[in-house]
């Protein structure tokens, strides 16, 4: 990945002799990220070439294989710097400048086509004092750098550095962050959506079902009998089984739908574009496969509500599913319960639950 795009088209410097002004940066692959503009990067390389008086700037990246280097600089040219960078590991590392005034007195005649001649290279060294790589500027003229220049080439190689470590900082917090997020949406115990999840995924489905006039539906299950399971096989067991009890639910779900532990042991799931059919019979999958765990006789009881036009507000459909839950713990437990519609005088589904299918 290049620290920065070249000015213009890639040279080649193995034929031709770049233009005046030319800048060029390149590192070794993928080191960092991309968090800073490489802007920053564009105007150190032509500072350097501005300060140096040279026609190619390179910001090149030791320890690993330079691809991009090779690509702008030509193989043998790339070569070259790689091979004088680690002759001069005593004096990089101490932080001089190394120039080289006439490459084509150093360099056998068949390979001098890259027709570059003064080279310099200020090293970059880490807050370790390890030499990362170089900036370096090239001349097709022979010629040496002052020791003004080669002062200014060596507190832009700091500013290099400087960026590059804060290219790193901000790359380790964005992951940070990012493993934040999914931490704060996430229920500890099942690594379902916690309920503050649920709660912003709800919200946002609600209003866009009701914006565009799609389905939504929403199960609460919860348990059965879930504090004599604790009683009788003891806290730890529970938890065991209410995470093998998210992994069952889980493994039904589909795609677009959002799974969440509500609290204690009572699941949440949201059902974007799902009509009251479609609802009922993912309700009674997830009720028949927990039944089929044959765990302690562990099952769920679900209530099932679908979107209408009564609703206004998210909790609406919460509270419609919950009373139709409360009516399966009522009616014997390990039912799909669904909730009174709207319209409705005495409630669809029967209290003997759905029979799905
Ligand atoms: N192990 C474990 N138990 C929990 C957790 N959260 C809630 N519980 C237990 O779940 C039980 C729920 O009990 P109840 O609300 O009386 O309901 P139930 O015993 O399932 O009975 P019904 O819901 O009426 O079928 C309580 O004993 C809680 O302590 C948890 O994270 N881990």
């Amino acid at each position: 990945m290049p620290l920065s795009s070249t000015q213009s088209a890639q040279p080649n410097v193995g034929q031709s002799l770049p233009d005046a002004g030319l800048h060029v940066a390149a590192m070794s692959g993928g080191a960092v990220n991309d968090p800073l503009p490489d802007t920053s990067y564009d105007d150190i390389i032509r500072l350097a070439n501005l300060l140096c008086g040279t026609a190619v700037a390179v910001i090149s990246l030791t320890g690993q294989k330079t691809p991009d280097l090779v690509l702008q600089l030509g193989e043998s040219l790339a070569e070259r710097v790689r091979d004088l960078s680690v002759w001069s590991t005593a004096g990089l590392v101490a932080g001089q400048v190394l120039m080289v005034p006439d490459l084509l007195a150093e360099t056998p005649p068949s390979e001098a086509g890259h027709g570059l001649r003064l080279y310099a290279a200020a090293p970059l060294i880490d807050s370790l004092g390890t030499v990362i790589g170089t900036l370096c500027v090239f001349d097709p003229q022979p010629g040496q750098l002052s020791a003004t220049q080669q002062e200014g080439l060596r507190l832009l190689a700091r500013q290099v550095v400087a960026l590059l470590a804060a290219q790193q900082k901000i790359a380790h917090l964005s992951e940070s962050l990012e493993h934040l997020e999914i931490l704060s949406a996430t229920d500890a115990l099942t690594g379902l959506h916690n309920r503050r999840a649920f709660e912003q995924r709800i919200r946002q489905e609600f209003e866009r079902a009701r914006r565009y006039g799609a389905a939504l539906s929403f199960l609460m299950l919860d348990v059965d009998f879930f504090k004599h399971f604790n009683d009788l096989h003891g806290h730890q067991a529970g938890d065991r089984m209410l995470r093998k009890v998210a992994r069952t639910l889980q493994a039904q779900a589909r795609g677009q739908d959002t799974l969440a532990r509500f609290g204690g042991e009572e699941f949440a799931v949201v059902l974007p574009n799902t009509d009251r059919f479609g609802a009922l019979v993912l309700a009674e999958r997830y009720r028949v496969a927990i039944e089929a765990l044959g765990a302690a006789d562990v099952t769920v009881s679900i209530g099932v509500a679908m979107l209408d036009a009564s609703m206004q507000h998210p909790d609406d459909l919460v509270s419609a599913a919950d009373l139709a839950l409360y009516r399966a713990k009522g009616s014997g437990r390990n039912k799909v319960i669904e909730a009174v519609r709207d319209g409705d005088s005495a409630g669809s589904g029967s209290d003997d639950g759905f029979a799905g299918g």
